[in-house]
């Protein structure tokens, strides 16, 4: 007998069930970057996917980035703008651009998203409820000839020294769906600009995440063939930073989810944010997408 559509979705929700029960109150943060960003059908699936996490009775937090929108508006304005090491450097006119970008238009977009599924979703950045401070990132670059370390002055970009969990412990048991957008201010009463992987990584640490997802623009980590690794332990991903495999606004990424795999998220994991629905296919189907980083 031929499955009709209402029994395959019955079908298909009954097998969700075990993932629902398996996230249960977890804190899932999903890092939805500039890139996997643009397209309103997408952007429509991804809305939808957090609001039924959220309908599941798990935690998403949602932490956002917003590059290449950030370098839109700078370029319209005349601003030049140029990254090293996969951070943009950053100095007074441009951390003001940047905050107006990520904390205003394109956080209250991923609102707007959320909210038009009918769940409720509330947009923050690192200022509100005191929830995270910064200090100025202190990098360094290693030259490839030579191999003296040198350090950058990237201005206002800023890597997180504080997480306080009060207002997301607070909305973890409210109806809403913290939206993120990773500025932060300083002791020193400056604003910072930090990297949507670090700010999403430095949260899934404090909270003690079970999951943590980057949405970005490629299927995962690629190898030099252009090939999808499925799994990348931490040994293996330092050396294709170091051989150059793995460049750009990759680098931040890798890097956070060593980080975040060391500080105890149980699952991190980079996979494409151009797939419609892939938060559900990570979260609620056997089989992951993406590349899984293994200690
Ligand atoms: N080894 C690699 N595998 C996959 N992507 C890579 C790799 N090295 C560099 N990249 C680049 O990293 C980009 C994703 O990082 P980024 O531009 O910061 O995206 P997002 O805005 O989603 O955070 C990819 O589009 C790709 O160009
Ligand atoms: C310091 C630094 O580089 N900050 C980033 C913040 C936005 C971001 O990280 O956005 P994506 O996730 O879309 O790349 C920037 O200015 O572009």
């Amino acid at each position: 007998m031929n499955e009709t559509e209402s029994e395959m979705q019955a079908r298909l929700l009954a097998k969700a069930l075990p993932f629902m029960q398996r996230y249960e109150n977890k804190t899932i943060v999903v890092k939805y970057g500039g890139h996997a960003m643009g397209n309103p059908e997408l952007g429509k699936a991804f809305a939808s996917d957090i609001a039924l996490l959220k309908q599941s009775g798990v935690n998403p937090i949602v932490v956002h980035g917003g590059g290449p929108q950030i370098g839109a508006m700078l370029s319209k304005m005349g601003i030049e703008s140029k990254f090293e090491g996969g951070l943009r450097v950053t100095d007074q006119k441009t951390v003001e651009i940047v905050e107006m970008v990520l904390a205003g238009s394109i956080n209250k977009e991923i609102v707007a998203l959320i909210n038009q599924t009918g769940e409720w979703a509330i947009g923050l950045c690192g200022k509100d409820g005191n929830m995270v401070f910064a200090e100025k990132a202190r990098k360094t670059v290693k030259d490839p000839d030579s191999n003296i370390e040198r350090v950058l002055d990237l201005g206002f970009v800023g890597e997180v020294v504080e997480v306080d969990r009060t207002l997301l412990d607070l909305l973890a048991r409210s109806e809403m769906i913290p939206v993120i957008a990773p500025v932060a201010p300083g002791r020193d009463g400056a604003t910072y600009n930090i990297n949507a992987d670090t700010f999403a990584g430095a949260i899934a640490g404090a909270l003690n995440a079970t999951r943590l997802l980057f949405l970005t623009d490629v299927p995962g980590v690629l190898d030099k063939n252009g090939q999808l690794l499925k799994e990348l332990s931490v040994a293996e991903a330092h050396a294709l930073i170091a051989d150059g495999t793995i460049s750009g606004g990759m680098i931040p990424k890798v890097e956070t989810c060593i980080d975040a795999i060391k500080a105890g998220v149980q699952g991190v994991v980079i996979l494409n944010g151009k797939t419609a629905h892939s938060v559900l296919l990570e979260i609620f189907t056997e089989h992951g997408v993406g590349t899984l980083i293994v200690p």
